[in-house]
């Protein structure tokens, strides 16, 4: 992909018109404007994400193959290597607050091992108490 156009982090972000709308996926540039009517889940949240890097949000909805390979028709070109969404202190906020999001399914997941322990622990008292009184 020598040949792929480099799109650098001030043209994502110019490209903000009805008529071309740039949105960043796994550092590929995607031209979302003529798509956005047609997308099933709205236009509301790919216009949240124009200008940004949608990685995340594309990814968190689980897009089934037939949008990966929509996806494709809408490629424009490559983000610039070390593109200022990756590197800026802007990014950083945004990084951390995805670390809280970690925090926060660790929490999860020990509240899973929790529930289930719980359970298991009133459902043996509930044995006891009722093998008492039976
Ligand atoms: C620009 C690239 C995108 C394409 C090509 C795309 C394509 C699609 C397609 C084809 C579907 C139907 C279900 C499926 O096949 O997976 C879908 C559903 C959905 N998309 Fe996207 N999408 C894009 C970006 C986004 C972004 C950035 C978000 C942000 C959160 C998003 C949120 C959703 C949601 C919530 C649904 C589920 C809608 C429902 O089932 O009610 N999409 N998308």
């Amino acid at each position: 992909m020598s040949d792929a156009k480099i799109i650098t982090y001030e043209g994502l972000k110019a490209n903000n018109t009805k008529e071309s709308l740039y949105v960043l996926i796994s550092q590929k540039v995607y031209n979302v404007s003529q798509f956005i009517d047609e997308h099933p889940g709205g236009d509301e949240v790919i216009l949240a994400e124009t200008g940004k890097d949608a990685t995340e949000a594309f990814e968190d909805v689980g897009h089934s193959d037939e949008a990966r390979s929509i996806l494709k028709t809408l490629y424009i070109g490559e983000f610039e290597k070390d593109g200022v969404l990756k590197t800026k202190s802007g990014y950083d906020s945004s990084s951390s607050s995805s670390h809280a999001v970690n925090t926060a399914v660790q929490q999860g997941s020990n509240m899973m091992y929790f529930v289930p322990l719980a359970m298991l622990g009133a459902y043996f008292a509930w044995r006891y108490y009722s093998s008492g009184s039976v």
